[in-house]
């Protein structure tokens, strides 16, 4: 593929409203965008999803800038890359860092797609035309202010409303919900909120026609979570706890849950999520495609992995002004009715918007085949 240059575009975005989960608030995101470019001057384009600090998961936004800097873009820039898949194997040695791995390697499916003049849905294996969405509700100060996010999103005609739960607002608060909306498709996240000695309260959730509950206990919690799920109707749903491939095969295994929820960061990149796409398809295990509330491009990359066929829940990726005054893509992702249309163009199918993006740019890294990996170890 001859990359010639990473460019890290480092991004501070500010959302719309503060998003409230149980771990914590906010309304500032700090995001990267990756960009490969190769010998004819063509980009490709991925995103980094690292949280701002390591509160969803180890991650956070400075130490991925290092990894990627480090070690991720050299090693992409000093080495023959023939496919995207190539680039997982590349990045084998280095531990975790899932979310560094998946900006720079999304770039690298990006360009490969836009070489080769098909979409990246296609290349991925995509079914789809279109794709149907949900919407992410943080938690708000009353459970009034939450009736009426929740009811100008069922208004938007999102196919499914997902809410945050946490000790102290979850029974009464979804008996309040479910009492105003009796049947729309409605599911809590919890990350991580509970354990093992909240399992009463987790019970009360069953008596409310949940799609899922998702992430309720620790993410290295499989074993706990195959409890938990044994006792509950409701499907649990994890989100955390799948960091890799391996992670759901256990996941699975152990019954752990019953849907999982797919990041493309969180998991390693599109190679890995495919990987989890066929292994969860061949278990009857049906995925949705989570949020990491992204900018366009992370947006787009996770529109064409929506497009498999076991991604058959509806997903995070709602449309860019869900979060963004103005996002960094032109057109702009935007659901209609809660519908999604996929594009026909190559790659993303969208263009990165330069004019757009400047707003937000705080600082431009470029990578070139002068760089190399800075490590101590050596073979
Ligand atoms: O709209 C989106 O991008 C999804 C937002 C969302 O629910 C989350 C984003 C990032 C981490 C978590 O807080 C949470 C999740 O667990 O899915
Ligand atoms: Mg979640």
């Amino acid at each position: 593929m001859n990359i010639k240059e990473i460019k890290l575009h480092q991004l501070l975005m500010n959302m719309k409203n503060p998003f409230t989960t149980s771990f914590g608030t906010q309304q500032d995101r700090f995001i990267t965008i990756i960009e490969a470019v190769d010998e004819n001057g063509l980009s490709g384009f991925g995103e980094c999803v690292s949280g701002e600090d390591p509160l969803y998961s180890e991650e956070f936004m400075d130490a991925s800038l290092i990894a990627m800097k480090k070690y991720f873009g050299p090693l992409l820039l000093q080495n023959e890359i023939k496919h995207p898949d190539d680039v997982w194997e590349l990045f084998k040695p280095f531990k975790r860092n899932n979310m560094a791995k998946a900006g720079i390697e999304g770039a690298v499916w990006d360009l490969y797609a836009k070489q080769h003049d098909i979409p990246l849905s296609k290349l991925l294996g995509g079914t789809k035309s279109e794709v149907e969405v949900g919407v992410s509700l943080g938690l708000e100060e009353t459970d009034e202010l939450l009736l009426e996010k929740i009811a100008e999103k069922v208004d938007e005609g999102y196919k499914r409303i997902k809410v945050k739960i946490k000790p102290g607002r979850d029974v009464e608060m979804i008996r309040t919900i479910r009492r105003k909306f009796k049947d729309i498709p409605l599911m809590v996240d919890a990350n991580s909120a509970y354990t093992l000695d909240d399992i009463d309260t987790l019970k009360e959730l069953d008596q409310f026609k949940l799609m899922m509950i998702e992430q309720p206990l620790a993410a290295g919690d499989l074993i706990e979570h195959a409890k938990l799920q044994r006792q509950l109707k409701t499907p649990v749903c994890l989100d955390e706890s799948i960091d890799s491939y391996e992670a759901a095969a256990g996941a699975i295994e152990l019954g752990s849950c019953r849907i999982i929820n797919v990041k493309v960061g969180r998991v390693g990149g599109l190679t890995q999520a495919k990987k989890i796409h066929d292994l969860a398809k061949a278990h009857h295990i049906p995925l949705w495609c989570g949020g990491m509330l992204e900018a366009g491009v992370g947006r787009l990359h996770n529109i064409a992995i929506t497009t498999l066929g076991n991604f058959t829940l509806p997903g995070d990726t709602a449309s860019s002004s869900r979060y963004w005054y103005e996002d960094i893509i032109t057109p702009e992702v935007n659901a209609e009715n809660g519908v999604v249309k996929v594009s026909h163009k190559p790659g993303i199918g969208a263009e990165v918007d330069f004019d757009k993006m400047k707003q937000y740019l705080k600082k431009t890294d470029v990578l070139t085949k002068e760089d190399t990996p800075d490590m101590i170890f050596y073979d």
